[in-house]
């Protein structure tokens, strides 16, 4: 059937053969997923195959309630300047907490509590406030474990995240403002190091690593905490592939989880990995308009 059949009306006189609604259509010439969301999705099958289910991140914009006061990290504390955070001119402020638990929160950071001696300073509501970019997923974790502090029973939980985290940080080949977080958080009761290590280990052995190196670190909000190295056989190198964690009492216990429940966490880019296994050396390789700068 061509125009010139439909425009001198041929087409009427001649025989066709019946439409083949179910013929496949010319494949695409072109067209393929973003590597970072195709690590992305690699990551996703890791956690799905060891039993974790989804965090909802679809919210950018958190409190620094949530992003910060619920971790337990104190609002004199650097990261929470503007030069490190992204803070919201419009809507400025978030007003709405679970004002019982927010009293809890005030309470360990001012004067201590559940054993902790706090950090002993006039903490502000208004701090609290302030609406920001978040800074990590960790947030969103902080929410989800509050919310299953409000379950009538404690159930054991695996939860993981990947999504987009803002910094004010300075720009430079492997720094952009926002980044991919990936985090894993496991809430059980009794969990201690020796289970972060052997969930590490499970988790890092199906990215290809075998054999894992652990330093000290800290983290406001976890004690102890862990940097996680691995040797990269094709970078003939050891490098640092995470962060990880025990959350802190002085986090857990005003959300209302019970005393004997721990949680252990660990995080990751999805940006570094995705340099690495598609060889690139700037990040602007990865994302953004292809323009010679
Ligand atoms: C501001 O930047 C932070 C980011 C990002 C990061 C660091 C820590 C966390 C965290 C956490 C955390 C800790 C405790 C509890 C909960 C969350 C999340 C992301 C990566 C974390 N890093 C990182 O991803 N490195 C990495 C990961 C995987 C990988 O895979 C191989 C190729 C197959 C290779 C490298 C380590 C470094 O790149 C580091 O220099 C940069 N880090």
């Amino acid at each position: 059937l061509t125009s010139e059949m439909l425009l001198t009306g041929a087409w009427k006189t001649l025989q066709f053969k019946p439409y083949n609604f179910d013929a496949l259509g010319q494949p695409p010439e072109c067209g393929h997923l973003h590597p970072l969301l195709k690590v992305r999705s690699e990551f996703r099958e890791i956690f799905l195959e060891l039993g974790f289910t989804e965090m909802p991140t679809n919210q950018y914009i958190e409190s620094s309630f949530w992003n910060f006061d619920a971790l337990f990290q104190p609002q004199q504390h650097p990261a929470r300047d503007a030069h490190d955070t992204f803070f919201m001119a419009s809507p400025t402020v978030t007003t709405d907490f679970p004002m019982d638990y927010l009293e809890r929160v005030k309470k360990v950071h001012s004067t201590g509590g559940y054993g902790s001696q706090g950090y002993r300073y006039d903490w502000k509501i208004e701090e609290a406030q302030k609406n920001l970019l978040r800074t990590h997923t960790t947030a969103v974790s902080a929410r989800m474990l509050y919310k299953l502090a409000q379950q009538k029973e404690f159930v054991p939980q695996k939860y993981f995240s990947i999504d987009k985290v803002f910094r004010n940080e300075t720009l430079d080949a492997t720094h952009l403002a926002e980044f991919h977080q990936v985090e894993g958080v496991i809430a059980d009761r009794g969990l201690g190091l020796a289970d972060l290590i052997s969930v590490l280990d499970a988790f890092f052995k199906r990215l290809g690593f075998d054999k894992l190196q652990f330093k000290p670190a800290y983290n406001p909000y976890t004690e102890p905490s862990m940097e996680i190295f691995a040797y990269h056989n094709g970078l003939g190198k050891w490098i640092e592939i995470g962060n990880s964690g025990v959350f802190r009492p002085e986090m857990l216990l005003p959300m209302g989880l019970p005393d004997d429940v721990n949680v252990i966490a660990w995080g990751l880019s999805l940006e570094r990995p995705t340099m690495i296994k598609y060889g690139l050396n700037n990040i602007r390789d990865l994302v953004g308009p292809k323009v010679d700068l």
